[in-house]
This record gives structure tokens, C-alpha cells and sequence, in this order.
């Protein structure tokens, strides 16, 4: 944006020299005063919070400078230019979704008053088959920047998703525990409702890689993440933190409703074990529970508090789940 911005400011400026020179004064004066608007935007684009709104006051007031420049008798049919680098700026600066129906409106309105000013009403004449190639040509580009908008939107989305995935068990991980965690937070606050954080360790998972080998291992997680993706609400945020350890997050619980959701799980671990070869092999877990505004406010107390009841079940035997201490 600030590159798109300073060739801004030196295009305005020349422009404007050259208006003045011609003596355009009106298109001249605006287009200096562009350029002075376009500093101020320059100076604060890195320091507002209102980016989006900020593009917008960028875009239309060019929009609006580019379609009376070539509606001007005095100005050169070479501002046809303009119509076709403006769709690639609209699509870079506000996405595919809002920058198509810019692009749209703005092609569309330019190629006709490019039409009402240059077409001479020979439809044969080589200088009319300029107008044909700024309207394909037009065309053309909008499509292609609204197809490379597209992909790369995709493309960024699925990295984002990537970025966030525990690539074993498909899970989400930390970072995107993290991020989820500040909607149910803000969630929690405005309806004044507990939230429940579990901490869950598989219990003796030492012993099942070193029986069976880290295949089998890696199976057990998948095997566990299963249980417990299943065994909870679609409002739940669930995690694999690393290792052999998960969290879940539990909107309008309580530390003790969070036990007995859990204690839950428990049970479907014990009643649905993990087939291997001609055996089975039953997981067991324990578990700590804190809670928000009663153990701490953030996502690293809440599960260091879990975190430290989890090890008090650990300590009492395992296959239990811990919401004191
Ligand atoms: N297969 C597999 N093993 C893992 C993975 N991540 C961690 N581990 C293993 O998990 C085991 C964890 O061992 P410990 O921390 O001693 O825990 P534990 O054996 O479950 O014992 P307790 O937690 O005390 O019940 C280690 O052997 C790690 O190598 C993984 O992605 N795949």
C-alpha cells in the first residue's frame, strides 16, 4: 500500500505540473490536492486501526479522478491506460469479493465514457478498432486479476488452516487454540458464563511405543484425538498441545461440569479400545481442570493450573481427572 502510495504522489504531482502547464485547472488543482491526500494517508496507513476504511477514501476519490480526466475534452486517449491497470489495484487492495464489483462498475463506466468521447460512429475505422481492443483488453485483465485474486486467497487460507493443524492427529494446535481462545473469552465475558480448560496426558504412552513401536504410537493418537473430538460439543475447542497431550476448552462449564465432561470421555477411552494386530489395547488418561476467572483470565494460567491438577491425578494413580489443587 505504501509503495502504491508514493507512485501515487509522484504521478498526482507530475500530472498536475502538466495540467497546470496546459492549463487545465481544474483536473490540475484536484490532482495536486490527491497528491497532498495521499500523503496524509501515507503518514497514518501504519498507525490506524481503520486500514480498510482508509483504502476506500485512497480508491474512490482515483476512481472518481480517473473518470473525469477522460471525460475531458483536452485530456489524451492514451488515459485508456488507466482503465486497464485500475482493476489489478482494486482486486490487490481490497480482495476478490469486494474488489469485482469495483472492477466491474469501474470498467463498465469508463469504457463507455471512453466510447462517448472517441468513437466516431464508423464501426470499420482502424482508430474505432482501439476502442475494441480497450474494451476486450479491459475485460481481459479483470478476469485474470479477479482468477489470481481467487487462487490467492485459497491458497492463503489453506497455508492459515495448515498452520494451525496438528499434522498427526488433525487437531488443532497451540497457536490456533490460542487465537480461538480470545472469541470464547470475549464470549464468556459478555454473557457473564464460566469456561472449563482441560489438561489431558495419556497415561504410560511410553509403554505403548516401546511395546509396540512409534507406528502404533502415532496410531494411539490418532485413536485418542478421535475419542475425544467425538466425545465433545461443537462449541468445544479441542487440541493437541504435543506429545501425548491435549486440551479442551469448554464454553459454559464450570470447573466441575468440566470434570464430569470429562470423567465422560474417560469412560468412551476405556469402553472403545484401539485394535493392534490380533489384540487391543485399552488407553487410559488423566486429567486437570481449572477454570476462567476463578484459576486466571489467560490461556497459559489456564492450562498451567489444569496442568498442575493434572499431575496431582497422575500422583493419585492415573485414569483420573483432577479439578482441585
Ligand atoms: N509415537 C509417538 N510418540 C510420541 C509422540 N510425541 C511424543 N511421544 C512419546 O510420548 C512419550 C511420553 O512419555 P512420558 O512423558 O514419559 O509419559 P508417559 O509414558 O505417558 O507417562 P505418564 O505421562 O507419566 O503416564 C515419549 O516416549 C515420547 O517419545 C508422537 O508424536 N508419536
Amino acid at each position: 500500500m505504501k509503495v502504491l502510495l508514493w507512485i501515487t504522489m509522484i504521478a498526482a504531482t507530475v500530472y498536475g505540473v502538466i495540467n497546470f502547464t496546459r492549463g487545465v485547472w481544474v483536473l490540475g488543482s484536484l490532482e495536486f490536492a490527491y497528491a497532498a491526500f495521499s500523503f496524509v494517508i501515507y503518514r497514518i496507513i501504519d498507525s490506524t486501526p481503520r486500514v480498510q476504511r482508509w483504502i476506500l477514501a485512497y480508491l474512490v476519490p482515483l476512481l472518481l479522478l480517473i473518470t473525469y480526466a477522460l471525460y475531458l475534452p483536452n485530456t489524451s486517449d492514451t488515459m485508456f491506460s488507466w482503465i486497464l491497470i485500475t482493476p489489478v489495484i482494486l482486486y490487490l487492495l481490497l480482495g476478490s469479493r469486494v474488489g469485482k464489483w469495483f472492477s466491474i462498475a469501474f470498467v463498465t463506466i469508463n469504457i463507455i465514457v471512453y466510447q462517448l468521447r472517441f468513437f466516431t460512429g464508423d464501426y470499420t475505422s482502424l482508430h474505432n478498432a482501439g476502442i475494441y481492443n480497450v474494451l476486450i483488453s479491459s475485460i481481459t485483465i479483470t478476469v485474470f486479476a479477479h482468477l489470481y485474486e481467487r487462487n490467492r486467497e485459497k491458497t492463503e487460507a489453506r497455508l492459515i488452516e495448515l498452520a494451525g493443524t496438528d499434522p498427526l492427529t488433525g487437531l488443532p494446535n497451540r497457536m490456533k487454540l490460542t487465537d480461538d481462545f480470545d472469541y470464547v473469552r470475549a464470549q464468556a465475558d459478555r454473557r457473564d458464563s464460566p469456561v472449563a480448560v482441560a489438561m489431558i496426558d495419556l497415561d504410560h504412552f511410553k509403554g505403548i511405543n516401546d511395546r509396540y513401536g512409534h507406528g502404533v504410537g502415532d496410531r494411539a493418537l490418532v485413536h485418542a484425538a478421535e475419542i475425544i473430538r467425538n466425545g465433545t460439543r461443537e462449541v468445544d475447542l479441542n487440541a493437541r498441545l504435543g506429545g501425548e497431550e491435549f486440551t479442551l476448552v469448554m464454553p459454559n462449564a464450570s470447573a466441575g461440569e468440566g470434570k464430569e465432561i470429562v470423567d465422560r470421555l474417560r469412560q468412551t477411552f476405556l469402553d472403545t479400545p484401539m485394535p493392534v494386530g490380533n489384540n487391543t489395547v485399552t488407553l487410559t488418561f488423566s486429567a486437570g481442570i481449572s477454570e476462567y476467572n476463578v484459576d486466571g483470565v489467560d490461556l497459559e494460567t489456564l492450562i498451567m493450573v489444569a496442568d498442575r491438577r493434572l499431575y496431582i491425578a497422575k500422583n493419585s494413580g492415573r485414569n483420573r481427572v483432577e479439578d482441585h489443587g
